[in-house]
């Protein structure tokens, strides 16, 4: 029987990343190949024009998969019964900022967004915020739209993961596809720990270590953590603009194993809220391995944390904890 459709919110729609995400999302690469999806695209005024020309190349695509597209600057008309909201809407950082330097401007965003998600959304919607302080605006969000259960807001670190994944396959010159398990903790930010300890490949002789098989500690406590945590930096420094395809493109692979599952023997990262998990303080939302199945997530529980990964977990939760009042100095 022919499923009914989802509606997918995107904010921020007429930008470069929702540029490259909703047609992945027209297409079936977020939900899957026999799920129609109906397109809400938010943005605002000063882009309204830009927003509907997104609108008159959806309908020019043809997309079978697509039933509908909503295209509005109106908070409350994009928020309505829809069933995922991917939270886009904001300022990305120019060359030279740091993530947390477009605080002021993006945090308000998603105070006010939060009371149009929680009046006007299907009641299960599921929320992924992607713009940055990623977060933080879904702290925010979160603390704003208290009837919107926590497990259900989270923010974007799937793009860090990938990036791990993506500096490990080129390293030892294997299929990404054939690396698994690496974990960002933390912050979407430079302090994020990209932590490959738990991390392995496929071979023909079974799963090995990353560890073992790179065999250089040194890279992978130094230069390895330092690319991941500096990759968007690098593609602003290289594009003149912040990462659009890749973010989009991770975009979808979160809510897709999100809503779909992980597969077995597998984990990714997701910003999400922390329940005290490996000692982080309840609450803020902090990207830890989970496992997902039937739409739920799990935060995967009983890794062992050595010393040196205990102090970068720390590190990347105490920049969260400033960044949260420094989030709501803003708000006051
Ligand atoms: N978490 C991640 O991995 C990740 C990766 C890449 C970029 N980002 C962040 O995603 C955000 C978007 O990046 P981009 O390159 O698409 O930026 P962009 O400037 O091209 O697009 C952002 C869009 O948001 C719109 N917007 C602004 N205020 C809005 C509001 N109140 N409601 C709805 N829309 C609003 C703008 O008009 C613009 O069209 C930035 O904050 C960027 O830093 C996050
Ligand atoms: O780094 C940025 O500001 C953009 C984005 O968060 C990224 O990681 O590419």
């Amino acid at each position: 029987m022919a499923k009914d459709p989802v509606r997918v919110l995107v904010t921020g729609a007429a930008g470069q990343i929702g540029y490259a995400l909703v047609p992945m999302i027209a297409r079936g690469a977020m939900l899957g190949p026999d799920q129609p999806v109906i397109l809400h695209m938010l943005d605002i005024e000063p882009v309204a024009e830009a927003l509907n020309g997104v609108k008159m190349e959806l309908v020019d695509a043809a997309f079978p998969l697509l039933r509908g597209v909503v295209a509005t600057t109106d908070a409350v008309e994009a928020c309505k019964d829809v069933n995922i909201a991917i939270m886009v809407g904001g300022f990305p950082r120019k060359e030279g900022m740091e993530r947390k330097d477009v605080m002021s401007r993006n945090v308000s965003i998603y105070k006010a967004q939060a009371s149009a998600l929680e009046q006007h959304a299907s009641p299960n919607c599921k929320v992924l915020v992607v713009a940055n302080p990623a977060n933080t605006n879904a702290l925010i969000l979160k603390e704003f739209a208290p009837s919107i259960p926590e497990k259900n807001i989270t923010c974007l670190t799937r793009l860090d993961h990938n990036r791990a994944l993506g500096q490990i396959s080129e390293r030892l010159h294997v299929h990404v596809g054939d690396v698994k398990n690496v974990i960002i903790w933390g912050n979407h930010s430079s302090t994020q720990y990209p932590d490959v300890n738990h991390a392995t490949v496929s071979t023909s002789t079974g799963q090995k270590s990353v560890r073992e098989l790179v065999g250089d500690d040194n890279w992978l406590n130094t230069e390895f953590i330092a690319t991941v945590q500096q990759r968007g930096a690098a593609i602003i420094k290289a594009r003149k603009l912040s990462s659009a395809l890749s973010a989009a493109s991770s975009a979808c692979d979160h809510i897709r194993d999100w809503v779909l599952g992980t597969p077995k023997g597998t984990w990714v990262s997701m910003g999400v809220y922390s329940d005290g998990s490996y000692g982080i303080q309840p609450g803020l939302i902090y990207s830890f391995p989970v496992t997902c199945e039937k739409g739920e997530w799990k935060i995967v529980q009983g890794l062992k944390i050595d010393e040196f990964s205990r102090g970068k977990l720390d590190a990347t939760a105490k920049e969260l904890i400033e960044e949260k009042a420094l989030a709501y100095s803003c708000l006051n």
